[in-house]
């Protein structure tokens, strides 16, 4: 039984043959890959993609799916041997063993709650539902957001052809919230397997990504001939890019603390995507997982601009997932 949890899990020739098949699923949409087959999608967190594009996808492939959030769900334990005296109501070595005898697979959204990285980056949650469950996982965006890194892709891919060899910056942005890690993190592992060189921009040491992946990107890198580096400069990041892909997180040395000494300096909405800085670009596409603060993360002339792929990436999302959904549980 296989999991889709990281695309760390997957060689570089297996997510080449996802992203092939989701192109032929984007052009043959319906099918009965999935007849008979059940789905539940489980939701710690807010979404307008994920849940769309999972539901659709499953509809589309023939299958089933039942949409759980887990405001309307029991409040849920993780942690082995826990004496459940606080809020949960359920452990997940229940919840994960009943679901496993009503469906197929199960997926899972569920962002680290930024109380305490140590425990947070191992992805508690859904290595509970790994550990109990027995159907196959997806992960829907947790700590990596591994559907999105192959949406990117495809997009990437239908825009430059080949990947390898093309520079990648990946650019921190301004967001009045500390935001999640994960898509970031998933930008870096995807551009690397792929032969990308990435430009990590953020203001400054103290905004880096977590070691691991930092250390795998630099892993991934360098098996096909490319590099990853860290720029704290805007102009030297984004001169030679290909594409620019943007996302905003908070500093992972700040988890904990109370939300008002996290705040980010007004004076770091400079790292703005706007047209002065794609200017200085190889004509870069860009990109950006959505939902995206318009002219806070970038401008509306580079969102709506004619290299935008934002639109696309969103989409690909339904193809990628089914292409996943195909190799896990597909007939
Ligand atoms: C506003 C917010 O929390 N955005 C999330 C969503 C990522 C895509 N699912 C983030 O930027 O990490
Ligand atoms: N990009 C993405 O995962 O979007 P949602 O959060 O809307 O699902």
């Amino acid at each position: 039984m296989r999991h889709f949890l990281t695309t760390e899990d997957w060689t570089k020739q297996e997510i080449e043959a996802l992203l092939e098949d989701a192109r032929a699923l984007k052009a043959a949409p319906q099918s009965g890959r999935l007849r008979g087959k059940r789905c539940a999608l489980l939701f710690f967190n807010p979404s307008l993609r994920t849940r769309t594009s999972f539901q659709v996808g499953i509809a589309d492939l023939g299958g089933t799916s039942v949409v759980l959030d887990a405001a309307g769900t029991w409040p849920l334990e993780v942690e082995p041997g826990a004496i459940m005296d606080g809020e949960a109501e359920e452990h997940v070595a229940e919840a994960a063993r009943v679901l496993s005898t009503y469906v197929d697979l199960i997926a899972i959204r569920a962002f680290p709650k930024f109380e305490d990285w140590s425990r947070e980056r191992e992805d508690p949650i859904l290595a509970g539902f790994v550990k109990h469950a027995t159907v196959p996982i997806i992960n829907m965006e947790t700590i990596v957001h591994p559907c999105q890194e192959l949406a990117m892709l495809m997009a990437l891919q239908a825009r430059h052809g080949d990947l390898a060899g093309k520079n990648l910056t990946l650019t921190w942005t301004y967001h009045p919230k500390p935001l999640n890690t994960a898509v970031a993190n998933s930008a870096l592992l995807a551009a690397t397997k792929m032969g990308m060189n990435v430009t990590l921009l953020c203001p400054s040491a103290e905004y880096m990504l977590d070691e691991k992946f930092m250390e795998a990107g630099r892993g991934l890198a360098a098996a096909e001939g490319a590099s990853v580096r860290v720029s704290h400069d805007i102009e030297d990041a984004y001169r030679g890019a290909d594409a620019v892909y943007a996302k905003s997180w908070g500093r992972l040395d700040q988890i904990g603390l109370p939300m008002e000494e996290r705040l980010t300096s007004d004076d770091l909405r400079r790292f703005i995507v706007d047209e002065d800085k794609m200017a200085l670009t190889n004509i870069a596409t860009f990109s950006h997982c959505l939902p995206m603060r318009r002219n806070v993360k970038a401008t509306d002339a580079v969102v709506d601009g004619p290299n935008s792929l934002i639109i696309d990436e969103a989409e690909n999302r339904l193809h990628v997932q089914k292409a996943v959904l195909s190799a896990l549980i597909g007939s």
